[in-house]
């Protein structure tokens, strides 16, 4: 199949070029800019010379339809949803990997993302891609809304004890750490060396964008489920997400029992892996793989469940999660591409 990158040149999309070179069914990969043209994309990211030398192309929205078979959108929020809607219009198969068709109420999205939404009929057409969960609405699917990064590792983590209503919903809260590549390429004086480096920040409190999204999920699974407490923080590392939840169990339990709920949901599941008793998982121990690790730990002290969930924020978070949805669409093995084991140290 031909496959087309937009915002090719970002992290995402670079780490889609990085997890398609093993993917076999993509046969020609056509990368995309809209402030970069005549650059090779070799030239933005000099560890795909040899591999990827391509120049960047034109990005017009009625020739990428024309000329590939699925656009991989890795594109700011705003951006995303005006491309997709013109993608759609010429009859391209879109995955977009921003948050613009990931909220069902138009009226929220522009709450929490202080922007105009896309449209309702987009929205509507959008089937949200949370690979594990989502795979017979996935496989019908012409437009994928790609999980958040947090959500991605946070709805994993939360899925089994939301869904068989083990956890009183609004004791839920989540404290959660990620590295500097989940805000991108573009450098800013949030993320940049000397403020990074040594330092640990708390940022948007009670203001991120996905609180709203995490909620509409949880709810979906569960008419209990209402607001939520999310902390995201910013640590001095590159790639890695740890969310840590906590919440009421809802009666006494034990950890051997939440830990065969778990092992139960997703035997299945190629990319999610539960840690057996008295191990937790670190975010070096899925960097680089599309992997989602969760430990789990019951206090009978305070009648707590700890659920601890991480993910790379670039592959699960974004790029390895659409890959494996592209593979859902096509009713390939949806680990196609994504058979990577997670570079260590
Ligand atoms: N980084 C992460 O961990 C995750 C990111 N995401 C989401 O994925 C998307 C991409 O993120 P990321 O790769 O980190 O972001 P980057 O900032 O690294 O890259 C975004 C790319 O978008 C392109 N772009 C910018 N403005 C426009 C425009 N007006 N029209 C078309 N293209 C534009 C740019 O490429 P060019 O100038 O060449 O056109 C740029 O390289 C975002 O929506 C982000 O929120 C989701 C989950 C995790
Ligand atoms: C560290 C950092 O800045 N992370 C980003 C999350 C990236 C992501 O998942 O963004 P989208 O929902 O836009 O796709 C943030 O907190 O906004």
């Amino acid at each position: 199949m031909k496959v087309g990158i937009i915002g090719a040149t970002g992290y995402g999309g670079a780490d889609l070029l990085r997890l398609l070179w093993q993917h076999p069914e993509a046969e020609e990969i056509i990368t995309y800019t809209s402030s970069k043209q005549d650059l090779h994309i070799h030239e933005s990211y000099p560890h795909l010379t040899a591999m990827y030398e391509q120049k960047l192309e034109e990005l017009d929205a009625q020739k990428i339809a024309s000329e590939v078979d699925i656009v991989f959108l890795a594109t700011p929020p705003g951006v995303s949803s005006e491309l997709t809607a013109l993608l759609a219009q010429y009859g391209a198969q879109v995955i977009d990997l921003s948050g613009d068709l990931r909220l069902e109420d138009p009226d929220t999205y522009t709450a929490w993302y202080k922007r105009p939404s896309a449209s309702s009929n987009l929205l509507n057409q959008a089937v949200y891609g949370l690979s594990e969960w989502n795979q017979a609405q996935i496989k019908e699917a012409d437009i994928i809304a790609n999980p958040g990064c947090y959500p991605t590792a946070i709805l994993l983590g939360l899925a089994p004890l939301i869904k068989e209503g083990l956890i009183d919903p609004n004791s839920i809260i989540i404290d959660a750490k990620s590295g500097t590549s989940g805000a991108g390429r573009t450098p800013s004086l949030m993320t940049h060396f000397s403020e990074m480096n040594e330092n640990f920040k708390a940022y948007q409190v009670n203001t991120h964008k996905h609180i709203p999204e995490i909620e509409q999920v949880l709810k979906s699974w569960n008419d209990k489920a209402g607001a939520i407490t999310f902390q995201p923080h910013l640590v001095p590392m590159v790639r890695g997400i740890m969310a840590t939840m906590y919440g009421v169990s809802i009666k006494p339990t034990s950890e051997a029992e939440l830990r065969g709920l778990y092992e139960e949901t997703y035997k299945e599941s190629r990319f999610v892996r539960i840690r057996p008793a008295g191990s937790y998982p670190a975010t070096k121990e899925v960097y680089g793989s599309n992997f989602c690790d969760i430990g789990i730990g019951y206090d009978e002290r305070t009648n707590r469940i700890t659920v601890i969930s991480v993910i790379d924020n670039v592959v699960k978070g974004a790029s390895g999660q659409a890959i494996q949805n592209w593979n859902i669409m096509n009713g390939w093995d949806e680990a196609t591409g994504l058979n990577v084991v997670p570079t260590y140290p």
